[in-house]
């Protein structure tokens, strides 16, 4: 607390102004946080920081000069100076101003260390377990391998700097994957050379975590919004989703804080917030080092891995693939606003389409591609049920439970797609109201009652358990081709479109010797007993192997079997909207 008088003091001496009904204090679990004192009706211009104590790029710049010579297209000279400035006991003078002597306050006030930034890159390797397959722990390897290239190319490329063996030495060992486990206890020794690694992590903790986007002050970086800079007390305000604020540059000289969140918000004793942003939890995690609990605008991601051609070949269907993907995976964004994305069910629709299906989303690939999509995203909500926390002396309690609400948010939103792609399904069904084959055998009394004195099989479950309704299926498909030879039976049991699809694909479908093997024993299990039996179904009409073989691929293209009951249904050849 005696850091953040000095600070605000040495602010106000350098002309900042903060509103008298603002006050700063800790709260638990948000640090330094802005309390009003008494009801603001009007938040405009509640604080006003000069120019003059910003920490831009132009002062790393002016500081760096001719003697920078790596590529920097992002932060990585603001990163290093405000490294030296924290972790260098020597004066950095710039343009013959003393920064450290200037910006002491604002410096000594940042968290000492690369933990107290409560940003994950600086948590134990037992904390970093607990994210275990999340995206978090995707995000945490994959940042943390670009800012060690971006430090190690931004310190060796510094004239006038030699760096230590250590420094030499870490890189090579970090790039074998020598700190794959036990980067957490090399980052807790103690920062004392401001070219090191942790300075320059932490560092880009602070900027990740306090800083503004340049665009605010300079147009010329509107393009690029990660380019950031510092302003001192602004950055004591702290995040609430869909609060509305607004910073300003006003005539070049000051950037003012405004908000017009609804003043019974703004009343004695509430908080004044800012808003970082529309960000998911993964971003505040690694960004700020907290997450919002039911956050509105949070996300997941279903990685999917497929070759080159699926990938290809999915897009030229008309799938809206996110436009990263590729062989090396593809990365579905479900958000909770919207579980189930639409592209997602029309990629798995894709996968298990038919030769006879291309150009079109039939409902049947809709439905079939749901009940994959269904059983991944099952397996998914079972990891994250079924993830055990393992605790100990270097879990903090604070980490454990903010990692315990990431988790169950993400469990949460699995959860929400499957639910979403049962009600899709459920709708698809209700909508397109398929026939049946529960009701085919309450229509054709006959050829239930051919099952149930050949097979004993008193209903559809009895089917089921004893595993005989794919046979069942293709029996029937079979019979409803032979349908001209039952005079006696009603023919309006006997649907148009299965009968013409079986024809069609008769005539043109030819029958291959796998086709042959794979159908042989179930022939042989039901041929010739069956139509020796009950001549009056499978003794007229055309009960030959081949027929049997046409019967899988009608099966194959007309029939959907829903996962939950194994009802099985018959969809026609039809667009699905
Ligand atoms: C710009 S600083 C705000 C000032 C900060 N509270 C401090 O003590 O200096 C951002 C940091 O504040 C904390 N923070 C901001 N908003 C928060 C929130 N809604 N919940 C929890 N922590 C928050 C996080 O530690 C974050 O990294």
């Amino acid at each position: 607390m005696e850091k953040l008088q000095e600070l605000l003091e040495w602010a106000v001496q350098n002309g900042t102004y903060i509103d008298k009904r603002i006050s700063f204090q800790e709260i638990e679990g948000r640090g330094i946080s802005a309390v009003i004192n008494s009801d603001i009706d009007s938040g405009e211009n509640l604080i006003k920081v000069p120019k003059d104590i910003f920490l831009t790029p132009d002062i790393a710049e002016s500081y760096f000069k001719s003697n920078w010579k790596a590529e920097h297209d992002r932060n990585e000279q603001l990163q290093l100076l405000l490294a030296r400035l924290k972790f260098e006991k020597e004066d950095t003078i710039v343009d013959g101003v003393n920064i450290s002597q200037k910006m002491a306050k604002y410096v000594d006030f940042l968290p000492s260390d690369g933990r107290s930034t409560g940003l994950p890159y600086f948590w134990t390797e037992e904390e970093k377990d607990l994210l275990r397959g999340t995206d978090a722990e995707v995000y945490l390897k994959t940042f943390m391998n670009a800012i060690v290239d971006e430090w190690y190319s931004a310190v060796s490329g510094l004239e006038g700097v030699a760096l230590t063996d250590d420094i030499e030495r870490f890189y090579t060992d970090y790039k074998r994957g020598d700190y794959n486990k036990g980067m957490a206890i090399f980052l807790e020794q103690k920062i004392d050379d401001w070219t090191s690694f942790p300075a320059y992590l932490w560092a880009h903790c602070i900027l990740a975590s306090r800083a503004f986007p340049c665009a605010l002050i300079d147009p010329s970086t509107t393009t690029k919004l990660h380019k950031a800079f510092l302003i001192p007390v602004l950055d004591l305000l702290n995040h609430k989703e869909q609060t509305t604020v607004s910073w300003k540059y006003q005539d070049s000289k000051f950037v003012s804080f405004n908000t017009t969140e609804d003043p019974q918000n703004l009343k004695k004793g509430h908080e004044l917030f800012n808003s970082y942003g529309d960000k998911p939890n993964d971003q505040l995690l690694l960004g700020y080092g907290f997450i919002i609990p039911d956050n509105e605008l949070d996300t997941t991601t279903l990685t999917l891995k497929v070759d080159k051609d699926t990938v290809d070949g999915a897009r030229q269907f008309g799938v809206k693939l996110p436009s990263d993907a590729s062989e090396l995976g593809i990365n579905f964004v479900l958000k909770t606003n919207d579980a189930l994305p639409e592209e997602l069910v029309d990629f798995f629709a894709y996968l298990v389409r038919l030769k006879s299906e291309d150009g079109i989303y039939t409902t049947r690939m809709k439905l079939e591609g749901l009940a994959n999509l269904r059983s991944i995203l099952d397996t998914k909500v079972n990891v994250f049920r079924n993830f055990k926390f393992i605790t100990s002396n270097r879990t903090s309690p604070d980490v454990v439970k903010l990692v315990r609400v990431y988790r169950t948010s993400h469990k949460v939103m699995f959860q929400s797609a499957l639910d979403e792609a049962l009600k899709l399904e459920k709708h698809l069904l209700k909508k397109y109201k398929p026939l049946s084959f529960k009701k085919v055998l309450k229509l054709d009394k006959t050829f239930f009652n051919s099952l149930l004195l050949t097979f004993g099989v008193m209903n559809y479950d009895d089917l089921v358990r004893k595993k005989l309704l794919d046979q069942a299926v293709l029996l029937w498909i079979v019979r409803n081709a032979n349908k001209e030879h039952y005079s006696d039976e009603d023919p309006s049991m006997f649907p148009a479109f299965i009968y013409d699809t079986f024809i069609d694909v008769k005539k043109n479908v030819p029958v291959t010797a796998e086709d042959v093997v794979e159908f042989r024993e179930i022939y042989k299990s039901l041929f010739p007993a069956l139509s020796e039996r009950i001549p009056e179904v499978y003794g007229v009409g055309d009960w030959s192997p081949r027929n049997f073989i046409v019967a899988g691929t009608v099966s194959d293209r007309l029939t959907f079997k829903r996962p939950a009951n194994s009802e099985v249904y018959f969809l026609k050849r039809e667009q699905s909207y």
